[in-house]
């Protein structure tokens, strides 16, 4: 098996002296899809920040144990957190896009700030990751128009095109389809599996249906610790630990 894309290794995460997560361990390949499942407040949410170090930016919380992506500690001493950032996309659970840049603007808006110009290259970047998320038919005729003038089906599929103009090696995703319509969903749900041929995902979801049917690996959190993670079909079908099987099964949650 080749090493996988990120480990984290004895995880726990604390906000002041309440603790969120407790000593994770988790393994992610690269070209896949991972759902973070579990019932409402149980550290997913917390437990996906901590991999691309938003929680440097919250008060009094601190993260512990080891989070190592492509084989580089992202918080050893010395790492550059902004630097880190822009190798882990983040798309979250309700549309985002800069309010007042056009659709073009928001694709590039990453690459500009790493300092490209050349129309040319802003130009070809902002239709492949259109393309990527499956947006770039609907969008082409108003590049330049505002971002906020999408509907919010397409206004996160833009988002979604705005992590992969960057190229991120991992793809975080925070119940990016909770505020969305079905029809928005499963275009979204659709896409997933598509984008495995260009980064990795984890995504958190409530949606257990969800989960079964984009990811290949879930990871089932309880009161902040990490139950069981499987591969999904094991992990709903016969998961190994009965907490596990009483929620999948719709028993609490
Ligand atoms: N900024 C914060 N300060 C203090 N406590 C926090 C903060 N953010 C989250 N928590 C607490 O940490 C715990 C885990 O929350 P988290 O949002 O990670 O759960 P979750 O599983 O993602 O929940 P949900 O599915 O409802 O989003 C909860 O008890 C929550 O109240």
């Amino acid at each position: 098996m080749s090493t996988p894309l990120l480990t984290a290794q004895d995880v726990s995460i604390h906000y002041g002296d309440k603790q969120a997560v407790r000593g994770v361990n988790l393994s992610i390949e690269r070209g896949t899809v991972n759902a973070l499942i579990g019932p409402s407040g149980c550290g997913k949410t917390t437990f996906l920040r901590a991999i691309n170090r938003m929680h440097d930016l919250t008060p009094g919380a601190r993260v512990t144990g080891r989070i190592v992506l492509d084989g580089e500690d992202m918080y050893a001493p010395g790492v550059d957190a902004v630097a880190m950032r822009r190798r882990v996309g983040m798309v979250f659970q309700k549309p985002n896009p800069f309010p007042t840049m056009s659709v073009f603007d928001n694709v590039v808006s990453g690459l500009k700030l790493t300092g490209v110009r050349d129309r040319a290259r802003l130009m070809e970047v902002a239709e492949r990751s259109l393309r990527g998320a499956a947006l770039w038919d609907e969008v082409k005729d108003r590049l330049k128009t505002p971002a906020t003038g999408l509907s919010g089906g397409q206004q996160q599929r833009l988002c979604i095109a705005r992590a992969l103009a960057v190229e991120p090696e991992l793809l975080l995703m925070d119940e990016p389809t909770s505020a969305l319509d079905p029809a928005s969903t499963a275009r979204i749900e659709d896409l997933m599996t598509g984008l495995k041929k260009v980064t990795t995902i984890l995504i958190v979801t409530h949606n257990m249906h969800q989960a079964a049917r984009v990811s290949d690996t879930t990871s089932f959190f309880l009161n902040g610790d990490l139950v069981e993670h499987g591969v999904t079909d094991q992990v709903f079908t016969s998961p190994r630990d009965e907490r596990t099987e009483a929620y999948v099964t719709g028993r609490f949650g």
